[in-house]
């Protein structure tokens, strides 16, 4: 018997059957399309084996209060034919197994606890800066949902003195997201991230602007371990300007030796890598059935 799991994008499904040791038996990726038709291909996918339970990471906002009315759907997304789509009861329909259903960031964090860089930890974060920057956070053993679930991508960060570009954001401009998402390193300098690699002043301004978020992350929930993926951290050169950062934010105001000294071990890129999101639906499948 195995699980399934499914990473659910804005641009793309993953969906994958594996184990309870986070071993992925086969995969299958296919660009997200309407919901009548990617549904067909996760149906078909999942039809040829018998499991015991499904996970899925999706992209958002979705509900996830188990006692609400539209619980398993996904909600208000711009992405029109998907808004108010029943996820979880589409599932349900095709797949008589137990359904776990939460952030597609949540998901890689929970991935990343169980079998990636953050084992053994309590809290953790994973974020993810791609498309639109993303936070899943696990707080005290448990995954963090609240009014509907942390949305800490779009926080308010402190302008650069010398940055006068607006912003990407369609609600607040320049959020996190509006300023250091991919979509904003392309509108800003004319060129895709992965073009400017030898452009030192990119990842400068982008280490500032994620440093603080970071640190306001580290402030607020207490994370015994930071990740943080997503295609732009591809740049190898950031990781390292992100760590300083936010030493010097924080500037020895927590007295740990995980920021004082040990911050290459703090701040880490996923030890699932690009797996992550699919591993983290695997374990979202994994908690569903232990429920
Ligand atoms: N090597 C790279 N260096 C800098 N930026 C990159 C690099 N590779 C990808 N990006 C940027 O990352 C963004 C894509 O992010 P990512 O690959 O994480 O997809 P995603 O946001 O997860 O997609 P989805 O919407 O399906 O979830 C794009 O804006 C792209 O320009
Ligand atoms: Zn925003």
């Amino acid at each position: 018997m195995y699980l399934g799991a499914i990473e659910a994008g804005g641009t793309k499904f993953v969906c994958a059957v594996g184990d309870r040791d986070g071993n992925i038996k086969e995969r299958v990726t296919f660009p997200t399309a309407t919901p009548e038709e990617t549904m067909r291909h996760v149906v078909d996918f999942f039809s040829r084996y018998e499991l015991e339970a499904i996970g899925i990471g999706s992209f958002g906002p979705i509900d996830l209060h188990p006692d609400s009315a539209t619980y398993g759907y996904i909600t208000s997304t711009p992405k029109q034919k998907w808004a108010n789509f029943n996820f979880v009861g589409e599932m349900k329909r095709h797949f008589q197994v137990p359904i776990g259903f939460d952030t597609d960031v949540n998901a890689a964090a929970l991935g990343e606890r169980r079998w990636g860089a953050a084992k053994g930890v309590r809290s953790c974060i994973y974020i993810t800066v791609g498309t639109g920057i993303g936070v899943g956070a696990i707080v005290e053993g448990n995954l963090l949902h609240g009014l509907m679930h942390p949305e800490m991508g779009h926080i308010l960060i402190r302008r650069h003195p010398e940055d006068t570009f607006a912003g990407v954001c369609p609600y607040h401009g320049d959020c996190l997201e509006g300023m250091a998402s991919g979509p904003a390193i392309e509108k800003r300098w004319g060129k895709k991230g992965a073009e400017l690699a030898d452009r030192l002043e990119v990842w400068e301004l982008e280490a500032f602007y994620l440093a603080q978020a970071i640190a306001n992350y580290i402030l607020i929930l207490s994370p015994e371990k930071v990740i943080i993926g997503g295609g732009v951290m591809k740049q190898k050169q950031l990781l390292p300007k992100i760590q300083r950062n936010v030493q010097e934010l924080l500037n020895g105001y927590i007295q740990q030796e995980a920021i004082l000294r040990d911050i290459d071990q703090y701040i880490v890129l996923p030890g699932l890598g690009d797996n992550a999101g699919i591993c983290g639906a695997l374990a979202l499948a994994e908690q569903a059935l232990a429920q």
